[in-house]
C-alpha cells in the first residue's frame, strides 16, 4: 500500500480555505504519487484556534464527514482525515474520521488524552469510547492523534489487537521536536509496526510546529521523513510481510509475560 502524507501549513480559523487547500493538494498527489491511502494532520480545518471553536468546530462531524467522503469516493483514494474539532451537543472533541476509497467512513476517533501544555482540556472533552482497530484494503491499522503518542499502553493494546499499521495525527510542537520523533520510533520498534504520522509546520500564537512528518518500518528504520519547515508531501510503500519477518526474527509478542506486570 502507497501512502503520501500531507506536511501542511493550516490556515488558523479558516475551514472553508482549507478544505480547499486540502482538495488542491489531493488533486495533485494523485496525478503525481498515486497513493492508495493519504494521511492529513489533526486539526487541520482550524489549527489550534481554541477561542474560536464554538463557532468554527464541525457539527456532529459536518461538513467534514461530506467533504472527504465525496474525495474519498471521486478519487478513489483511502483518507485518514488527520482530526478536526467537533462539537457533539454542548461538548467540543478532537475527532479523527478514516474513509474507505468508496467513500465509506470506516473508523470514527475521539482524541482520548488532552494536552494540557496546549490548553487543550479548557476548550475540548476527551473520548471516553475505547480505540479500536479498522481495516483498509485488508490491511488492519491502529489511529492515535498527537499526545496520544505519549501513552505506549495505548500503541501496544493496538498492535495486540492486530494492527500492523500504526498512523499518528498531530500538530506536534518544535519545542519537543525530539520526543516527536524518538517516541515514534520506540512505537514501532517496541510494537514490531509500521509508524506513519502526519505532522503540521508553521506557527501559531507563538507556538511552532515540527513537521518531521514520519514514514517508519517494524525494524525502526526512517523510510521517509519530512523537513522541519516546509508544507510538503512525504510517500511510502508499505509491505505488510515486513510485519511478520520482524515479528518472527525478534518474537517479542510470544515472550511477553503479561500476568506478571
Ligand atoms: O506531547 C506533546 O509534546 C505535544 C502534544 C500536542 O501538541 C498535541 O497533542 O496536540
Amino acid at each position: 500500500m502507497k501512502f503520501s502524507v500531507f506536511q501542511m501549513e493550516i490556515i488558523p480559523g479558516n475551514p472553508k480555505q482549507n478544505r480547499d487547500k486540502v482538495e488542491n493538494w489531493v488533486r495533485e498527489v494523485v496525478q503525481n504519487e498515486r497513493p492508495d491511502t493519504i494521511v492529513l494532520p489533526e486539526m487541520w480545518t482550524t489549527s489550534y484556534t481554541l477561542t474560536k471553536l464554538n463557532v468554527l468546530a464541525d457539527d456532529m462531524g459536518e461538513p467534514t464527514k461530506t467533504f472527504l467522503s465525496k474525495l474519498a469516493s471521486e478519487y478513489h483514494l483511502n483518507i485518514i482525515g488527520g482530526s478536526v474539532a467537533n462539537k457533539v451537543g454542548d461538548k467540543i472533541y478532537n475527532t479523527s474520521l478514516v474513509f474507505n476509497s468508496k467513500g465509506e467512513l470506516v473508523y470514527e476517533y475521539n482524541k482520548i488524552h488532552l494536552v494540557p501544555m496546549l490548553n487543550e482540556p479548557l476548550y475540548l472533552t476527551g473520548g471516553t469510547k475505547k480505540v479500536e482497530t479498522f481495516e483498509l484494503d485488508g490491511i488492519k491499522m491502529g489511529l492515535i492523534i498527537c499526545y496520544d503518542l505519549r501513552f505506549p499502553e495505548l500503541a501496544r493494546s493496538l498492535a495486540l489487537a492486530g494492527a500492523e499499521v500504526l498512523i499518528v495525527v498531530a500538530e506536534w510542537p518544535t519545542a519537543r521536536k525530539n520526543h516527536w520523533t524518538s517516541l515514534q520510533i520506540a512505537r514501532a520498534i517496541e510494537n514490531q509496526m509500521y509508524v506513519i504520522s502526519s505532522n503540521n509546520i508553521g506557527s501559531l500564537d507563538g507556538v511552532d510546529y515540527a513537521g518531521a512528518s514520519m514514514i517508519i518500518d517494524p525494524w525502526g528504520e526512517v523510510l521517509c521523513q519530512g523537513s522541519n519547515t516546509n508544507e510538503e508531501t512525504i510517500t511510502g510503500v508499505l509491505d505488510a510481510a515486513r510485519v511478520s519477518e520482524v515479528r518472527k526474527d525478534v518474537p517479542i509478542f510470544e515472550s511477553r509475560v503479561p500476568n506478571l506486570y
